[in-house]
């Protein structure tokens, strides 16, 4: 991919045309590691494929990283395993074990890796949660970190003992409150708080650890999340891995990271992204044809229309053109939890169709193009995939990369054996950890 225009001038620290007038590109990149809460983008049906809940694919997968100076292990959280046609979705690979056991664990084996737990504001209770996540702080020596997510589905707002569910703007008032008293919690304050939606009588009676308090990263897009991020986190974790998207969200978030009143400088981006990686680029591209068809067989493309027609399309041949029938429009249950918004489903149906006619594809080769790897910017020889990491650290796109590895356990294994050296070669990855604490190493201030 090329940049066009003004942003081909944007050079680090002497940008003739900044991406913002009020951010400096550090020219720089870190990894991050992000093991999925539920998904079905691993490929789980190879010999090579671990186990996704065993200590011994965590192990692995964290050794690896720290040993390619990843700067943090990151935990997805899912909740709710999604349900389709009454019964668990079999298709994905679903569940966790619990985020602050499991890298309390891993904290035990490492010793420079920043250790990142997805936890919501939505279900926890904010003493509680603010405790647990100190305890990791001070078990790891500084390195833990709380990616504060609210969780987009009122099927796992079910399964939780106070029920219901909040409105979308409802969900960020309520993360800021969290986040609010897990901070004060933190510092020591005495907490007398009564709200909506709990009350709080609280003293944190823990000693800082050497970062002082957790780093916060922040998941979620929607105006209201952006808003949250810019007034709240140290480090977003966006979903903008192709560099246009990504200039545009740095923008975005330095215009709201300035209205909130803070610097600009101090919120971090990190994307997700998937890596498909080889010697060259052609070998790159037939591992990603390769890859889709390992993670997309006909019962994954049939699974998957069913969760936005929202009926049973299994006499329908994966090999043919998308169903010509119309997707129940109102909450049909035939899979639940994945966000869908229901109310869209006739409109995206008919894009479908008529994107998949144009292009001569089959249920298949749609679903396959749709739901594969998402690699975009980073699939690529080795050489080509660090050039392009350079470019957006240049023009200050981003400050690292969230890396969801298609394999587990060794899905990093060439970004660390091939990748690194060669960003290290151009200057914009680190060659040791610059600390012993995530904020050191993300380069954040210790808070007060
Ligand atoms: C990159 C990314 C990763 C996310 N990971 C999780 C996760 O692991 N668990 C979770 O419950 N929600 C996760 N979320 C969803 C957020 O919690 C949020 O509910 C959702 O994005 C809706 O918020 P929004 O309307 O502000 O985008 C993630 C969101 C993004 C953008």
């Amino acid at each position: 991919m090329t940049i066009t225009s003004s942003r081909a001038d944007a050079r680090p620290g002497t940008d003739a045309h900044p991406l913002h007038p009020e951010h400096t590109p550090t020219g720089t990149v870190q990894l991050g590691v992000f093991f999925q809460g539920v998904n079905s983008s691993t490929v789980w049906k190879l010999p090579s494929s671990g186990d996704q809940v065993a200590w011994e694919s965590f192990e692995r997968l964290v050794t690896k990283a720290q040993d390619g100076i990843f700067a943090a292990f990151f935990l997805g959280e899912g909740l709710r395993l999604r349900e389709h046609r009454g019964v668990p979705f079999e298709l994905d690979v679903a569940g966790r074990p619990d985020a602050q056991t499991l890298l309390s664990a891993l904290a035990s084996i490492t010793q420079d890796i920043g250790l990142v737990a997805t936890q919501n504001t939505t279900y926890n209770d904010p003493a509680d949660l603010a405790r647990r996540l100190q305890t990791l702080d001070l078990l790891s020596g500084g390195r833990a970190a709380w990616n504060v997510v609210t969780t987009d589905n009122a099927w796992t707002g079910e399964n939780f003992r106070r029920g219901g569910y909040l409105d979308h703007a409802d969900r960020y008032t309520q993360a800021a409150g969290v986040v609010d008293i897990a901070r004060r919690f933190w510092r020591g304050e005495k907490i007398d708080h009564h709200g909506a939606h709990y009350t709080v009588q609280a003293q944190g009676s823990l000693p800082r650890s050497p970062q002082g308090e957790p780093v916060l990263f922040q998941a979620g897009v929607s105006p209201s999340g952006r808003d949250f991020a810019a007034a709240t986190a140290d480090v977003i974790f966006s979903p903008y891995g192709s560099l246009d998207a990504a200039i545009d969200f740095r923008r975005d978030i330095v215009d709201r990271t300035l209205a909130a009143g803070r610097d600009p400088q101090s919120v971090l981006i990190m994307p997700g992204a998937e890596f498909v990686l080889a010697a060259s680029d052609a070998e790159a591209h037939d591992k990603l044809v390769w890859l889709r068809e390992q993670q997309i067989g006909p019962q994954q493309a049939i699974a998957f229309l069913e969760q936005f027609w929202g009926r049973d399309l299994s006499t329908f041949d994966p090999d043919g053109p998308l169903p010509d029938v119309e997707p129940e429009v109102e909450e049909s249950d035939v899979t639940r939890g994945s966000g869908f918004q229901f109310g869209k489903a006739k409109e995206l149906t008919e894009s479908w169709r008529a994107e998949a006619a144009e292009k001569g594809w089959s249920i298949l080769d749609f679903v396959r193009a749709r739901q594969g790897s998402r690699g975009g910017d980073f699939v690529g020889g080795y050489d080509t995939v660090a050039d392009r990491i350079t470019e957006f650290a240049r023009v200050g796109a981003i400050d690292g990369l969230n890396i969801t590895p298609w394999l587990i356990p060794s899905g990093i294994d060439d970004i660390v054996d091939e990748l690194v050296p060669r960003l290290q070669d151009r200057g914009v990855y680190p060659t040791e950890y610059a600390g012993s604490t995530l904020r050191a190493n993300l380069g954040l201030p210790i808070p007060a």
